[in-house]
């Protein structure tokens, strides 16, 4: 199994993101949080901060979108160069068209579901997308724990996708430490945002690592 670790620098040193992004350079994408205090009940940042943050990563960027109207305002995060623009299923008004938009761009398209909304709907979407973030968290904030029960979704998802014979990656975001990781590994994840796990601490290369053999040692059983 392809393994991705993708740190969240919502929990980095926002002074500093150029050499936050320097000590994030041995993981696979460094993902991007974009709160619009709409959607969710915080802000972070907009289109100048990604396109710059593009320009300096050593790594793609990974962004997800926490705002409402993705539809309008995806496109723009595609085009600053995000190499996956994710949002929301519960905000798109379109989401195979903005889908299809985003690809169009030259981004990987993903779908977000918060931990109470239903993947039944999606299910036979799935073509129309590159990966499938699982929030295993409410969206808005790190630090917070991860939700164990959204893990009958994520399996269910992971058979659909490979039922289907698709490379849909399968992306989990909140609570994942080294304690969690295994579990969401197990139920098919291949894709792991980490925030607090991976920046609190002297040395982000040694937790990425750690998170990296972590899941390694908790493959997918696929039934
Ligand atoms: O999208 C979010 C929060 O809404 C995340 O990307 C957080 O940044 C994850 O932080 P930790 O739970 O890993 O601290």
């Amino acid at each position: 199994m392809t393994t991705r670790i993708n740190p969240s620098i919502l929990a980095a040193d926002f002074a500093n993101l150029e050499r936050e992004l320097g000590r994030i350079s041995t993981a696979d994408l460094v993902h991007v949080d974009i709160m619009d205090n709409h959607f969710v009940p915080n802000l972070t940042f907009g289109l100048p901060m990604v396109q710059r943050l593009a320009q300096v990563s050593p790594i793609p960027l990974d962004v997800h979108l926490m705002i409402d109207d993705p539809d309008r305002w995806g496109p723009g995060y595609a085009e600053a160069g995000a190499h996956s623009v994710t949002f929301h299923a519960e905000a798109a008004g379109e989401p195979v068209a903005l889908a299809r938009r985003l690809r169009h761009i030259g981004a990987r398209a993903g779908i977000a579901l918060k931990p109470g909304t239903d993947a039944t709907p999606y299910l036979d979407l799935l073509p129309e997308f590159d990966q499938v973030l699982v929030m295993t968290v409410e969206p808005g904030f790190g630090g917070q724990s991860f939700i164990p029960e959204t893990m009958s979704k994520l399996a269910r998802i992971a058979d659909a996708v490979q039922d289907a014979g698709l490379d849909v990656w399968l992306q989990v975001d909140g609570g994942i430490t080294a304690d969690t990781i295994g579990i969401a590994a197990e139920a098919g994840a291949n894709t792991f945002v980490a925030g607090s796990a991976v920046y609190n601490g002297d040395d982000p290369a040694q937790r990425i690592a750690e998170l990296r053999d972590a899941a390694a040692a908790h493959p997918h059983s696929h039934r």
